[in-house]
């Protein structure tokens, strides 16, 4: 019998070795498309007809768009897992996977990103704090201190109260990191954790958290309930001079809001790693020199990124030795 396809969506640095030993199971294909259009009409064409399943990257997107009904109905009914090289999975519009017949059964990678994505927002929430940005910028124009006129005092995490929104694993790594920078955690999900899980961080409710706290990190998947869950009326409720971490999505946050309370002064500094239109950078955060801004490097480790490409193999491999992915999305826990 014919060895099922697996089709790669993206690229693959590290793990090559286990993804060319895939092929004892699958044979191994790529699309020959570099933008949507053209991947549309691959699927369309019968080209992916045996594919069986597709490990996909972020950064594919820029090749297939989205993963949205139009996509997903064009994709080949041979297809039945799509295993996705992140944590979060916004891309994906998992309910129109679910509703095909058979279901398109997904993955992401939980886990294996939380520490390399918490160590991102801890510099971002130093950084952001102690106002480190424009000595960063002046230190390389030559102006020490930012001669002749020093940057104003930053401040000590030690006592702020950091809110945490999404205490998922993600947001527990970076509590017990900021912890040991003397600070004191808060959280809110839709339900409190358990005790152990919470490992001492307060429950709050989501006004309370706004009220609170001295620093808010974003720690929430994005998806049609959080999507600008933090715009306007919500920094009209946090203390003036809050400082706004964002290493989730872009999205979670309205950035046009941001831009606004960061030029009216009541937030403070911003700590950034995502935006809402990667690769764009809102030009009122580009012109900010006291935010923080990185490009989206939250996993950016060699470590990280290469477990997490061994991770999502191990998706495919499982899927087609057992029928069953290995981390499943939760909305497909009971597929
Ligand atoms: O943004 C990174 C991820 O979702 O893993």
């Amino acid at each position: 019998m014919a060895k099922p396809q697996v089709l790669l969506l993206g690229k693959i640095d590290h793990a090559t070795t286990t993804w060319n030993a895939l092929s004892d199971i699958a044979d191994l294909l790529e699309p020959q498309s570099t933008n949507r259009p053209q991947f549309l009409q691959e699927c369309r064409s019968g080209a992916f007809n045996n594919v069986a399943a597709c490990y996909r990257t972020f950064a594919s997107a820029s090749i297939t768009g989205p993963w949205d009904a139009e996509l997903i109905a064009a994709l080949p009914q041979s297809l039945k897992f799509c295993a996705h090289n992140g944590a979060g999975y916004d891309q994906i519009d998992v309910a129109a996977c679910t509703a095909r017949d058979p279901p398109l059964k997904v993955s992401n990678v939980p886990v294996v990103p939380d520490a390399a994505t918490a160590d991102t927002a801890v510099f971002l929430i130093l950084g952001a704090l102690r106002g480190f940005n424009t000595s960063l910028l002046a230190a390389r124009e030559g102006k020490w201190r930012g001669q002749p006129t020093p940057p104003p005092l930053g401040h000590d995490p030690e006592g702020k109260v950091l809110g945490i929104l999404g205490m998922g694993g993600i947001g527990r790594n970076m509590k017990k990191k900021c912890e040991a920078l003397g600070m004191k955690a808060i959280y809110h999900n839709r339900k409190p954790l358990s005790a152990e899980m919470a490992g001492g961080a307060t429950y709050v409710g989501f006004e309370e958290l706004l009220a609170q706290s001295d620093v808010l990190s974003l720690n929430l998947p994005l998806n049609k309930n959080t999507r600008h869950i933090i715009s306007t009326p919500e920094f009209a409720k946090m203390k003036p001079g809050v400082i706004i971490i964002n290493t989730a999505r872009g999205a979670v946050m309205d950035e046009n809001a941001l831009v606004q309370a960061l030029a009216s002064g009541h937030v403070a500094s911003a700590g950034l790693d995502v935006y809402e239109e990667e690769p764009k950078i809102h030009p009122g955060l580009l012109e900010n020199p006291h935010v923080m801004l990185l490009p989206h490097m939250g996993t950016w480790t060699l470590e990280t990124q290469e477990k997490m490409e061994e991770w999502c193999i191990g998706n495919i491999r499982a899927g087609l030795e057992t029928g069953l992915l290995k981390s499943p999305v939760p909305e497909q826990a009971d597929l």
